[in-house]
């Protein structure tokens, strides 16, 4: 068990005697110099000890994965495997064919079904019988490691009525990873396939237990040991939560900025961002969470790219709910926010000349409209943090020194792009131990 509370009371009880006021106030009491000068050297000796112990602390800091089902939390605890641990075995990765393949027949069987649904016809009507072997294999279990199913499935996804129902994903469920792992059927398909990294990461698998995995990472000459926690995000699932807030030193908290325009698979009449952003101030607002500081991952921008590339736009939200978007239309990132995105996803390859010449805030290849609406979504939660909005008016109101014991600091990420990860972690993991030596009053 992390010992925060002991050390806090440690430091309550000790800390207070050996800091130099309490010292000099102490002064008083001692005959003589000399006793006091004895008196001194006991309590440095004392401190010492104390931040010995601050050191082993530093050994084990939790960090808790929260946020709505689908964000990405599971995603960035196999990146933590990849970047810190060993990543996965040649075992492992065969074990994940059955949940890739599940993967595809899930996508091919939601968007077919879909196509029934918004009355969208095959481009090819031979693909017709593919259709309705797929549509009534759909229940049998083991249906995805035929050979029919995978050529039916290649062959319907060329088709261009399932790609133009794909185009619509926004108005059904669809796995994010459905274009990807379609697109990559021909190699899924065969016999010898073993999926690679970034198979894995692209994998949907709901998580409905807690997992937990650790992980050392040198700082400062010293090994320190991560326990990351991820959760299920989904309803469900969040009434789990409270059991891991005991002595969680960060949270990081997944939003999916991607899915404005989605409604929840568990509730369809409630917009996924609206969700995130609920679940947010919950969070932020949590009496059991008030001295944790949240790392706030505004994630999918990949995906966010693409939808507005296409046309999506968070115009549809800013319509219906007025009273939370009121200033989308007159919003302008700022120079210094433009920048920021841009630079969470340069290449890191130390072409040092790319960044400057990036500096002029305006790169040609990325279209306005992503930055503007990625910056958007962000200063919505941090006007959650500053207290300027409340999705929430049935949490209790609290006042700003409610939260003078917290931070909540901000990373545009693609959580399935491992450069871009491990740069966002390094940052969180100075951030983390920082301010756990600030909390034990190291620094
Ligand atoms: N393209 C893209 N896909 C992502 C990104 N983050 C997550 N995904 C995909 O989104 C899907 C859901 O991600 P998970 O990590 O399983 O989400 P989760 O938050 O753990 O969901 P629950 O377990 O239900 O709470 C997976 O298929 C991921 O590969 C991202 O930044 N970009
Ligand atoms: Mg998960």
């Amino acid at each position: 068990m992390f010992k925060s509370c002991s050390l806090t009371q440690m430091k309550d009880g000790v800390m207070s005697c050996i800091g130099r006021n309490c010292f000099q106030g102490e002064l008083l009491h001692y005959a003589t110099q000399e006793e006091a000068k004895r008196a001194h050297c006991r309590d440095k000796e004392l401190s010492k000890l104390l931040k010995e112990h601050h050191k082993d602390d530093l050994k084990r800091l939790k960090l808790l994965l929260l946020g709505t089902g689908e964000s990405g939390k599971s995603t960035i605890t196999k990146q933590m495997r990849i970047i810190h641990i060993n990543g996965f075995d040649t075992q492992e990765r065969v074990r994940k064919i059955t949940d890739i393949r599940r993967n595809i027949k899930e996508s091919i069987v939601m968007i077919l079904l879909a196509m029934q649904q918004l009355g969208i016809s095959l481009e090819h009507g031979e693909n017709q019988q593919e259709m309705d072997f797929i549509l009534k294999k759909a229940g049998d279990d083991d249906v995805h490691n035929t050979k029919e199913f995978m050529e039916y499935t290649a062959r319907l996804w060329e088709d261009g009525g399932v790609q133009e129902c794909f185009s619509r994903s926004h108005e059904y469920q669809l796995l994010d990873s459905a274009k990807y792992f379609l697109d990559r059927i021909g190699d899924i398909r065969q016999t010898d396939y073993i999926p690679t990294d970034q198979d894995i990461l692209r994998c949907r698998v709901t998580t409905t237990s807690i997992q937990h995995i650790e992980f050392d990472v040198p700082d400062a000459g010293q090994q320190v040991k991560f326990s990351v926690y991820d959760v299920g995000g989904q309803r469900g699932e969040r009434k789990k939560w409270i059991q891991m807030f005991d002595s969680v030193e960060a949270i990081l908290f997944l939003a999916d900025c991607s899915s404005l325009d989605q409604n929840l698979r568990e509730d369809s009449s409630k917009n996924r961002l609206l969700e995130a952003l609920e679940i947010f101030e919950q969070v932020w607002k949590n009496r059991f969470l008030r001295n944790v500081s949240i790392l706030l991952f505004i994630n999918k921008i990949d995906i966010l790219s693409e939808k507005v590339c296409r046309g999506r736009s968070i115009h549809e939200l800013v319509e219906k709910y007025p009273d939370i978007f009121p200033d989308y239309d007159t919003f302008n990132p700022s120079n210094t926010e433009k920048l920021e995105f841009l630079d969470s996803f340069l290449k890191r390859d130390g072409d040092s000349k790319k960044r400057r010449g990036s500096r002029s805030g305006s790169r040609p290849d990325v279209n306005p409209d992503i930055i503007k609406t990625a910056v958007y979504i962000k200063h919505l939660f941090i006007k959650i943090v500053k207290g300027e909005i409340s999705l929430r008016p049935d949490i209790q109101h609290v006042s700003k020194d409610w939260h003078q014991h917290h931070t909540c600091e901000y990373f545009y990420t693609c959580a399935v792009d491992t450069n871009n990860i491990q740069h966002v972690l390094n940052g969180c993991r100075n951030l983390i131990i920082r301010k756990h030596l600030e909390r034990f009053g190291i620094i």
